[in-house]
């Protein structure tokens, strides 16, 4: 099924579709959080050479970048992500597991 070939029909068919639309959707979420977590130990890598060489965690300048970038893509939605994702990446959030 592609998103050109959506489904019109009776109940079962619509409860397979909509199965179907979401077990894609938690694919993506799982890379998603694949990527993001993969973006963490990037961040952190960053932050920890720039602490190691006197520098500060944190480089707001840069921030403001990435949190235009999704701004740019998503309006103010975007940049609440970025902002959310910035603060997973400067490991102020605990993580579990
Ligand atoms: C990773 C960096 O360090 C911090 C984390 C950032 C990030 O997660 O993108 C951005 C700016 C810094 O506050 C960096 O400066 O690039």
């Amino acid at each position: 099924m592609t998103l050109q070939t959506l489904p019109t029909g009776d109940k079962a068919t619509t409860e397979a579709a909509i199965a179907e639309l979401r077990s894609s959707i938690d694919v993506l979420d799982a890379e998603i959080l694949g990527l993001l977590e993969r973006r963490r130990e990037l961040s952190e890598a960053v932050q920890e050479v720039r602490i190691a060489a006197g520098g500060r965690r944190t480089e707001f300048s840069r921030e403001n970048v990435i949190i235009k970038r999704y701004a740019d893509r998503f309006g103010r939605p975007g940049s609440a992500i970025a902002m959310k994702i910035l603060e997973i990446c400067r490991g102020t959030v605990k993580v579990s597991g």
